[in-house]
């Protein structure tokens, strides 16, 4: 069974030529450094033969590629090592809308339903000059080779593994060219690469939902939802939701403990609200957004702000690191919280109160985020959605004690520990 799906952007030699003189200009300032990650949810997941719907009104892409799937826990492996977690291969499809920005996270363009097929896995020996190949409806209308990646599998690996415990079943896409080939109803998608099983979708504006989806819960996490937090970064409270997602490596419970890696200047915590999703949810109004909840919890998103790179951002580097997300597992029920707006939220520090906000200053209110989501793409049961977090952020060091505590929803502590106190604990 699938994990998380990661999937690296701009990892294509012709999308780094398309985006280099965009990449010298605010808001990116230089090219990246490491690897742009992202996350393709388990709504977005099809096989081999699954009808897959447009979004109305959208031009949606295709975007072949090469799927590498984990075997084994692959943890701060080196790309030497590599080869040794790896279960095998499978075609993938990452199908996006226009990619116009890497600034900002794309879940809008990335994460409709269905905008992830990926086809069986086959044990292939070198995948490094492997012709990917796209045909629509009979045709072949493209074609590239992965020796024009500029991190191979390997590579990719080790550079995730670095802050990500990787496990059997997790998936890496490898990334696609700059040029797409554009999708309409009515075709079938074939991606096909010598020695993989072929890839074919047929595409419909009319896609029966899937109901039964597999893969574990998605935590969809905000970004700038509360004003002055935003204008404490220096931002602009943003104009529609930003919405990230955070994989599954990053979780921990309460009295967990969290790393703060040794060569960091600033991490920082964020206490926030999290929204239980109790039915599935698919095009939900606004009034009606509340009964899809099952009930709320709390979370501690950490950031690591030295790891900040101007893409996706913010990026898993940052925010996905293993052990950085603490949650309560316990739920409060709607029922015992009839205005999950008017709750206290607050974080102390070894006992002193740092942050301290309201949930009624969201940016962006509950129903509000469920409808927004629900409108292209399925919320499962059991998928959450972390609120955003208020003004006050400070850092942390090991040894620190962080308990974020929201009123009438509970307490969520834990502790930083430097990466040799955790290695310790690890023997
Ligand atoms: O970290 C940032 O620069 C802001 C940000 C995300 C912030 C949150 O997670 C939050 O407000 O809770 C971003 O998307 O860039
Ligand atoms: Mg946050």
């Amino acid at each position: 069974m699938k994990r998380t799906v990661f999937a690296a952007a701009l990892n294509h030699q012709s999308q780094i030529e398309a985006w280099a003189a965009a990449f010298q200009q605010p808001p990116y300032q230089h090219p990246p450094q490491h690897p742009v990650w992202f996350i393709k949810p388990r709504n977005t997941w099809r096989s081999h033969r699954d009808t897959v719907g447009l979004p109305a009104g959208e031009q949606v892409y295709s975007g072949a590629t090469l799927a590498v799937v984990i075997g084994e826990t692959a943890r701060k492996v080196s790309a030497e090592k590599a080869r040794e977690v790896i279960a095998g291969y499978a075609l993938a499809n990452e199908l996006s809308l226009a990619e116009e920005s890497f600034y900002r996270p794309a879940i809008k363009a990335k994460c409709h339903d269905g905008f992830c097929p990926i086809g069986e896995i086959a044990v292939l020996p070198d995948v490094s000059a492997l012709q990917i190949i796209t045909e629509v409806n009979g045709e072949v209308r493209d074609c590239w080779n992965t020796a024009d990646l500029r991190r191979g599998a390997t590579e990719l690996i080790a550079s995730l593994s670095e802050f990500s415990t990787l496990q059997p079943g997790d998936v890496i896409l490898l990334g696609t060219p700059q040029q797409r080939v554009a999708i309409h109803a009515g075709d079938v998608v074939t991606i096909k690469a010598a020695g993989l099983p072929e890839l074919s979708n047929p595409f419909s504006d009319s896609a029966p939902p899937m109901e039964q989806l597999s893969g574990q819960p998605t935590l969809f996490a905000l970004g700038l939802n509360y004003a002055d937090h935003a204008s404490e970064l220096d931002f602009k409270a943003p104009e529609e939701p930003l919405v990230f997602i955070k994989a599954a490596n990053t979780l921990t419970g309460d009295h967990s403990v969290s790393v703060r890696p040794d060569d960091v200047e600033y991490m920082h915590y964020e206490g926030e609200l999290v929204v239980v999703m109790g039915k599935t949810a698919r095009r939900v109004s606004r009034d009606n957004a509340l009964d899809y909840v099952a009930g709320y919890t709390l979370c501690n998103d950490y950031a690591v702000r030295d790891y900040l790179e101007n893409y996706y951002r913010p990026n898993l580097r940052v925010k996905s690191r293993d052990t950085l997300t603490p949650l309560r597992e316990a739920i409060v029920r709607p029922s015992a919280l009839p205005d999950p707006h008017n709750l206290a939220l607050k974080t102390f520090v070894n006992g002193e109160l740092r942050q301290s906000g309201n949930t009624r200053d969201m940016v962006f209110d509950i129903p509000f985020l469920i409808a927004w989501l629900s409108e292209f793409l399925t919320l499962q049961p059991g998928d959450m959605i972390a609120t955003g977090t208020p003004k006050g952020l400070a850092d942390v060091r090991p040894g620190d004690e962080v308990v974020v505590e929201i009123e009438g929803v509970g307490r969520l502590t834990n502790r930083i520990v430097s990466e040799q106190q955790f290695e310790d604990s690890l023997k």
